[in-house]
């Protein structure tokens, strides 16, 4: 199965699994096949190196799935389990079902598991839904329903959005198998009985930590799990690239006995993002090295992470005036205008995305290869609910840190990030986030364009 224009799985034909002389080939004088097939090499490497988080030493056949779902694999172009599909699907779909509270680096397949395990819960023969799935963003929650249509595709499974604007206040009760979307759409639909919750069997939140930070979504989410049934168990999985230490132990609550998947700290950063800094001279100097660095932007896609909606209108409006093709989302948006901006970013029709942590977390667009911190991420004080309406503390957000520089550097591809610091706090913000995740970020200068792009053309090798 391909990718469509807007970046999402679509159905084609056929769906054996890939034989050999099926791989891509490059083609004469076409960068992106050459790019594709440089991509299948160097993943067909990391996927035999047993240190590398896509590494298994098992088959999808050996995982216990059913043949209409390895088939849907096999579709989607996967070869080989990643070491999280490997090592949580058996453990996932082992009966009686039990918890799970999984963790591996970002962009290493988390998707695939946690749907695969939807997908295999369903009696089709029946007309309800038995999967929830929880996400933090209208756009996440839209890639993961594409990744169920995609993985579901030889099944007879049906699905429904709970986003905001999809299902009219009237509708008449959701019948589909899966429902996908964002806690406070859930919650309204459930409470309005528009979606029934007796025969649920498999509650999913993806970007876990997140969803359950008491100074975020976490009141959201409890809502939505106090309304499950009780009189059978539902399987609860909690899956990220991150669990901090103050929502391990409400995980392990929320959670109950569940197996657990864990990385080391150091194990936290892909090794396939090479990280850098400029020092600015100020907000200003900011703004001048952004553009100075469009044209390096531009030659895949980019990611431009601001601390606020405001700071994320302001430079795209200034560079779109001054001739350069750049969009901006965030929360503030109405969903229609969201999708439309992010499937235009994904079908590549835009090349720079300048935002807010509204889509730091679980995008996955392969193409994007550089993400700037124009804002490095900071706490929120407590109690602000994470909205931005409250003050920002001056402590990175070390656990946003790396979920945003994780949208490049996908299952094996290389990525570069940077960070941009202009006086001495966001400098030791900066210092904190190495400590934090034992990773050098390497200085660039901000005057010699032509170093910025000889390193990161080195980067991307
Ligand atoms: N076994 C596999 N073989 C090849 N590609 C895969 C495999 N598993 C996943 N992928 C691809 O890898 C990419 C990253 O997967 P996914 O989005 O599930 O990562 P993730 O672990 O959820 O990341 P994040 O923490 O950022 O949410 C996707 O494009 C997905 O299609």
């Amino acid at each position: 199965m391909e990718k469509d224009a807007d970046g999402f799985y679509t159905p084609t034909a056929g769906a054996a699994a890939p034989k050999e002389d099926e791989k891509p080939q490059p083609g004469p004088n076409s960068d992106l096949i050459k790019s594709t097939f440089e991509v299948t090499v160097t993943l067909a490497d990391q996927q035999l190196d047993p240190n590398s988080p896509l590494y298994s030493a098992k088959t999808f056949e050996e995982l216990g799935l059913h043949q209409d779902l390895l088939r849907g694999i096999y579709d989607m172009g996967f070869s080989k389990p990643s070491k999280i599909q490997e090592r949580a699907l058996p453990l996932l779909l082992s009966n009686p079902p039990t918890n799970m509270i999984g963790q591996s680096q970002s962009g290493t397949g988390k998707t695939a598991a946690f749907v695969l395990t939807m997908l295999s819960r369903i009696d089709f023969t029946k007309k309800t839904t038995q999967a929830l799935c929880l996400a933090p963003s209208r756009e996440l929650a839209r890639q993961i329903m594409s990744v169920v249509v995609a993985m579901g595709k030889f099944t007879a499974v049906q699905t429904e959005y709970a986003i905001k604007d999809n299902l009219a206040r009237d509708s008449g009760p959701v019948t589909a198998h899966i429902v996908v979307g964002t806690p406070g759409t859930m919650t309204d639909l459930m409470r309005k009985h528009i979606i029934n919750v007796a025969d649920i069997k498999v509650f999913v939140l993806d970007e876990a930590d997140n969803m359950l930070d008491q100074d975020g979504l976490g009141d959201q989410t409890l809502r939505v799990k106090n309304m499950l049934p009780r009189d059978h168990p539902v399987q609860i999985l909690l899956f990220s690239a991150t669990f901090p230490d103050h929502v391990r132990s409400f995980a392990s609550k929320f959670a109950p006995s569940a197996n657990k998947i864990e990385l080391q700290k150091e194990e936290l950063s892909i090794s396939g993002i090479r990280q850098f800094y400029m020092d600015c001279k100020d907000e200003d100097h900011k703004y001048d090295i952004l553009v100075r660095l469009y044209a390096l932007l531009t030659i895949g896609q980019s990611i431009i992470f601001c601390q606020h909606k405001h700071t994320a209108d302001r430079i795209s409006a200034r560079m779109s005036a001054e001739g350069h093709k750049v969009a901006s989302l965030h929360g503030a948006k109405d969903p229609a205008e969201r999708d439309a901006i992010i499937d235009n970013f994904r079908d590549g029709r835009e090349k720079v995305l300048i935002t807010t942590n509204v889509i730091a977390r679980g995008i996955d667009i392969l193409q994007v290869n550089m993400v700037v911190n124009y804002d490095l991420p900071l706490m929120y004080e407590r109690n602000s609910g994470g909205s931005g309406h409250g003050g920002h503390l001056d402590n990175p957000d070390i656990e946003t840190y790396i979920h945003r520089i994780g949208r490049t550097g996908r299952f094996g591809r290389r990525g570069i990030s940077i960070n941009f610091v202009h006086n001495k706090k966001t400098w030791q913000q900066m210092e904190q986030i190495e400590q934090a995740t034992s990773q050098k970020i390497m200085r660039i200068e901000t005057n010699d364009v032509d170093e910025m792009e000889e390193k990161m053309k080195d980067a991307l090798k």
